[in-house]
């Protein structure tokens, strides 16, 4: 990476604005999985200890432009004193204007100050130049932490670095050589698991992983949509129906590739989106009307375990289920236990992914457990992204 780093800069009485990914997965207030808060400790830990102040920002969820008390970032502040313990840690209520200004500059060497959800303001992900500018103000030197949201070419990852000089953290540069290395010659044969709930964020780089990966395995929501566009019923399960279209596209089109895709064959399904709803196994053709599919059934998950077993590269981005929900977690943890067991290169990206590799307790058996989904997944397409280029290069 050609990007100047923390270590390029005299921090000495300097406020670092530090952009990290702290969209960690809740349940209520309570922070289920800490892995992206633990990975960005020693870039936060590297410039307190060499004489920065440290402005922390985030987005957190999808608020969509409007503050929203479930989505704020103060209990990820409680969780950053508890980690920095002998730091103090502030909070700012808005992540601009005149409290937030008054923070920063308050802010003594040593301290830290974490500003609410960037993404209560729409102008966060409209790149607006005013934005990026009114955020410039708080800090003397920008750092980028966030590769999770790298690929975001947002106000607090990209057009901040406008109005300041511009680093990468640790974490940045950590996950671009280290997923760099594992993929530029991958041994083969080389398979990518793809899952989740943002289909239409995802879908478009799909035809590209097929150009490079061997088997394709489809589940969770994503697979909810291929399924449709074979002409599926899927009752009430979630499916992006602007996203149908390129799933027909993809399946016409990726033969030509040498691709093999995998779509499930079998189905958890469920009569609402709860625990306790009731539930059954059913082949794709028979999804009931009114259910919906919260995890792929036993059959798809032998056909995918096999798969995996045969790869000697794995890449895995996004659950084959709503593995929140422990009757639903099966697909999600059995594809975990198969990576664990792959006598090769496993990489698990995305907030959620990791969060279910960290429940299985099989986070230390994966080659690589990046901080990244639909970055790590852009980020093999192999152009640059979007929070790393907007970064002073190396003189
Ligand atoms: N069949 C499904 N229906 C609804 N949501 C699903 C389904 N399968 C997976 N999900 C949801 O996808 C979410 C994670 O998606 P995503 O954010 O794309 O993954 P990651 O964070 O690993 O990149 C999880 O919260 C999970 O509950
Ligand atoms: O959680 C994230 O991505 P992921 O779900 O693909 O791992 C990042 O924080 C990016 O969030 P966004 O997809 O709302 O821009
Ligand atoms: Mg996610």
């Amino acid at each position: 990476m050609n990007k100047r780093t923390v270590r390029d800069v005299d921090w000495t009485g300097k406020r670092a604005l530090v952009r990290v990914d702290f969209n960690v997965p809740m349940e209520g207030a309570a922070i289920t999985d800490d892995t992206r808060i633990r990975a960005a400790l020693p870039t936060i830990r590297y410039l307190l200890d060499n004489g920065a102040s440290v402005i922390v920002m985030s987005h957190l969820g999808r608020p969509k432009g409007t503050p929203n008390a479930k989505y704020s970032l103060r209990p990820v502040a409680a969780y950053l004193q508890h980690k920095l313990s002998g730091v103090t840690v502030h909070f700012a209520e808005d992540c601009v204007g005149p409290a937030a200004l008054q923070a920063a500059r308050a802010l003594l060497p040593g301290e830290v100050l974490l500003l609410e959800n960037l993404r209560f303001h729409a102008e966060e992900e409209k790149n607006d130049a005013a934005f990026a500018r009114a955020l410039a103000e708080l800090g003397d030197i920008y750092v980028n932490d966030a590769f999770g949201t790298a690929h975001r070419a947002h106000a607090s990852t990209a057009g901040i670095a406008a109005y300041l000089p511009a680093v990468a953290g640790f974490l940045m540069e950590k996950e671009i050589s280290v997923m760099g290395q594992a993929l530029a010659d991958p041994t083969r044969p080389f398979a990518a698991v793809i899952g989740g709930a943002k289909v239409s964020d995802k879908i478009n780089v799909l035809a590209h992983l097929a150009s490079k990966v061997d088997a394709l395995l489809i589940g969770g929501g994503m697979a909810n949509t291929f399924l449709a566009a074979q002409g599926f019923a899927m009752g009430k399960s979630l499916v992006e129906a602007d996203a149908i279209d390129t799933a027909k596209r993809f399946l016409d089109g990726v033969q030509a590739s040498g691709c093999r895709v995998l779509l499930p064959v079998d189905l958890v399904v469920a009569d609402a989106f709860s625990a306790d709803a009731a539930r059954q196994v059913c082949a794709v053709s028979e999804v009931p009307d009114g259910w919906m599919a919260l995890d792929i059934g036993p059959k798809s998950l032998a056909r995918y375990q096999a798969e995996i077993g045969n790869a000697k590269t794995v890449i895995w981005n996004g659950p084959m289920g709503v593995f929140e929900l422990a009757p639903f977690a099966e697909g999600t943890f059995g594809v975990a236990r198969a990576l664990a067991k792959v006598d090769g290169v496993t990489i698990v990206g995305g907030g959620d992914s990791v969060s279910a590799v960290e429940q299985a307790g099989l986070a230390s058996r994966m080659t690589h457990v990046s901080t990244g989904g639909g970055a790590s997944l852009e980020f093999l397409e192999g152009k640059t992204l979007p929070g790393v280029a907007a970064l002073s290069d190396k003189d």
